[in-house]
């Protein structure tokens, strides 16, 4: 296959990046948010649901994925986490219990390299409020989460504005500068030496 360059980066990969996702709405998002910037193609995989922390759950998913491409590939995790449960996903009836309506969207990105590549993480939170439901109802929760600085729910949003301001976006921000800062080193040589300097630390965009 030819090699795919990422546009305004060095980065070559040996193959696009196959992002994996059962989730249509997800796929549309990330679209819309990369536009050309990282080519990638995407699958869906029945992957199991993995338990455990946010970091961990996305790093073995990635690894799982990336065997079973046999090349790099993306996957992301999301949950809506609420402060009054320390941080828990949760049902939103639980809630109605607490004083404390505060939550945060939470966007866990994996990216794999390879099947014998420890994947690298990145992850973008936005913080809001769990509020009655307004808007459409066709993504999830975007009805009943409205981000801090609006008055309206994500759902209420146009999508450029959600797409401006999501964990997700937050998050894949991160996964494009990776992408740019990566030199021209072959694809196994510079993600081994990336590795090895991120070591287990991920990044995390807060704002
Ligand atoms: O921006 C979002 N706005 C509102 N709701 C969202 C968003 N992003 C994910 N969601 C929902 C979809 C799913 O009901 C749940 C867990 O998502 P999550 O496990 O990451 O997605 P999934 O299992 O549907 O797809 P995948 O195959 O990529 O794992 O949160
Ligand atoms: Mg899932």
């Amino acid at each position: 296959m030819a090699a795919a360059r990422a546009a305004g980066s060095g980065l070559v990969l040996s193959r696009p990046v196959t992002f994996v996702t059962g989730n249509a709405k997800k796929l549309e998002e990330v679209r819309a948010i990369l536009g050309d910037s990282i080519p990638f193609r995407s699958i869906k995989l029945d992957l199991p649901e993995l338990q455990g922390e946010p970091e961990d759950i996305s790093k073995e998913k990635a690894r799982l994925a990336a065997k079973r491409v046999n090349g790099p590939v993306l996957v992301e995790d999301t949950c809506l986490c609420f402060n009054a449960l320390k941080g828990l996903p949760g049902l939103n009836n639980l809630l109605m219990a607490y004083e404390d309506k505060s939550a945060y969207a939470l966007c866990v990105f994996s990216l794999a390299l390879g099947p014998e590549i420890e994947p690298i993480t990145f992850m973008g939170k936005t913080p809001g409020k769990i509020v009655p439901p307004r808007g459409p109802n066709d993504f999830g929760w975007d009805p009943i989460f409205q981000p801090d600085g609006y008055a309206q729910t994500y759902a209420e949003l146009p999508k450029e504005e959600k797409n401006k301001i999501s964990h997700r976006s937050r998050a894949l921000s991160l996964v494009r500068s990776h992408f740019a800062q990566a030199d021209n080193a072959p694809t196994a040589l510079r993600a081994t030496t990336t590795n090895r300097a991120v070591d287990k630390l991920s990044q995390v965009c807060l704002e």
